[in-house]
């Protein structure tokens, strides 16, 4: 027996002689792990941990299978893509990898590295591993196993997990590549790039709303009916409306009708879907490509004043059925019907150069919800031009004037003044300025040649 003063001195000799033995058992274990086939490792390995549990039981680990049941684990994936922003100049080894649709290379964590996060103050660790098929599994087995102080499971399961998931999906929506949809596109199928018949590239067009050079006020008017659009998705299930919504972009070739949908592709970051009229058979095809269209998308349809063609193609149907033919009543069933019910978050552009020529049943109100003038070159939109193509402030260049003046009294589209100012180097700005004004007087010379010749 021993008196109470000697328990603390007899604890700390049974807890030295329980590290060391605990300690002997570790170097056991390397020498077993050299030795053993793994199925007897782990075995005993679960007798060792039971009968001697880890001196610091306070980390709670939980573990995220790649699967659950038969679909995906989100918050695997989501580890997996919010881990890589957690790799520290530490990680030792690192998997990288490309496929030849993505831009940048992808890096994450190897097999059984660890990376830290810090969330509210206490720390957590994530770690990949990845073990091999045995014999009864196809594949490696993959999971991510998060570690923390126990205290701390409240605050992980209700809003720390919920941070990462969120976290991921912004990250995700970033390195989103915009693609383009087309039929003449080449299919492959790597990344689901291909729907249907149809291929997808890369969409590689540098337009954005910085870019374009077009009224700051309708700029800001398209940019905030787009963020209303992608923030309304509560309003439009309520309303019993389909998430979608139509602009109608108008005006003379060059104005940057089709800059302006790469621009919202490119902010939204929604892929497009180019819609050939010419190249599309029936309502079918165009049922079955609607329905095999992603959500978040942007279906195009340029030089909607085709249609004219589609009506009478529609009267050419001789009976035929009304399902063999595109026709103008299978777009118009797809604007505001049915099909563009099935799916969320879609955008639909119709473009024409001709918005006097569009049959009235396009034009009603409703049918488009945004009708968008794409209109000559303005001075302000010659100042974003200038600024983009010759990096320069305008309005401090001693042609300003005269080119201001020009292009209140002429009428040139935002492509023309693109391709003067793009024959530029730096060095020669103001030749490159010249011969814009050269061109604006001789377009106002012919203007008013017609104007005479009307009179
Ligand atoms: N508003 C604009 N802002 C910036 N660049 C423009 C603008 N409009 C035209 N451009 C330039 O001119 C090129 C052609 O413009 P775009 O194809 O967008 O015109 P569009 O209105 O679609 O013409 P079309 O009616 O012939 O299809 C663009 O690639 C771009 O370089
Ligand atoms: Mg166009």
């Amino acid at each position: 027996m021993f008196s109470l003063s000697e328990i603390p001195q007899t604890a700390s000799t049974l807890f030295s002689a329980y590290a060391s033995f605990a300690g002997a058992m570790m170097l056991l274990r390397s020498m077993v792990n050299e030795l053993m086939p793994q199925e007897l490792r782990s075995y005993l390995c679960s007798i060792f941990y039971h009968l001697f549990p880890p001196l610091s039981s306070n980390v709670v680990t939980l573990v995220f299978d790649e699967v659950s049941g038969m679909s995906r684990n989100q918050v695997f994936d989501a580890a997996e893509i919010y881990s890589r922003t957690k790799i520290s100049p530490d990680t030792e080894r690192l998997k990288v990898s490309k496929t030849p649709r993505q831009k940048n290379f992808t890096v994450t964590i190897e097999n059984g590295e660890e990376v830290p996060d810090l969330f509210e103050n206490f720390h957590l660790k994530w770690k990949f591993v990845c073990t091999e098929p045995d014999d009864n599994h196809f594949g490696e087995k993959r999971h991510f196993e998060l570690s923390f102080h126990k205290k701390h499971k409240e605050k992980v399961m209700s809003r720390y997990l919920p941070y990462v998931l969120e976290k991921a999906n912004e990250i995700k929506q970033e390195e989103k590549v915009v693609k383009l949809y087309n039929r003449e596109c080449p299919y492959d199928d790597e990344d689901g790039g291909a729907v249907g018949m149809w291929g997808s590239i890369n969409l590689e067009h540098p337009s954005t709303f910085d870019t374009l050079a077009m009224d700051p006020d309708l700029k800001k008017m398209i940019l905030d009916d787009l963020d209303r659009f992608v923030r309304r998705r509560e309003f439009y299930k309520r309303a019993g409306k389909a998430w979608k919504r139509g602009y109608l972009l108008y005006g003379p070739p060059g104005t940057g009708k089709s800059s302006l949908v790469a621009a919202m592709a490119n902010y939204l970051k929604f892929d497009i879907y180019d819609l050939e009229l010419t190249s599309i058979y029936s309502n079918s095809e165009l049922r079955r490509i609607l329905l095999s269209a992603t959500n978040r998308s942007i279906l195009v349809i340029e030089d909607i004043d085709c249609s004219t063609e589609m009506k009478d193609r529609h009267s050419d149907d001789g009976g035929g059925g009304s399902d063999t033919r595109l026709t103008l009543s299978g777009i118009l069933n797809f604007v505001d019907g049915l099909w563009s019910s099935c799916g969320d978050e879609k955008i639909i552009v119709f473009t024409t150069n001709h918005k006097e020529r569009l049959d009235p049943a396009l034009l009603r109100p409703g049918r488009m919800d945004v009708h968008i003038n794409m209109s000559y070159c303005t001075v302000k939109g010659f100042e974003i031009l200038a600024s983009n193509y010759l990096g320069i402030e305008i309005k401090s260049h001693f042609l300003y004037a005269e080119i201001e003046g020009l292009i209140q009294s002429t009428e040139v589209t935002p492509a023309e003044v693109a391709e003067e100012l793009m024959k530029s180097d730096e060095a020669d700005i103001d030749i490159a300025l010249r011969r814009l004004v050269n061109l604006l007087k001789h377009k106002r010379i012919e203007v008013n040649k017609t104007k005479d010749n009307q009179s």
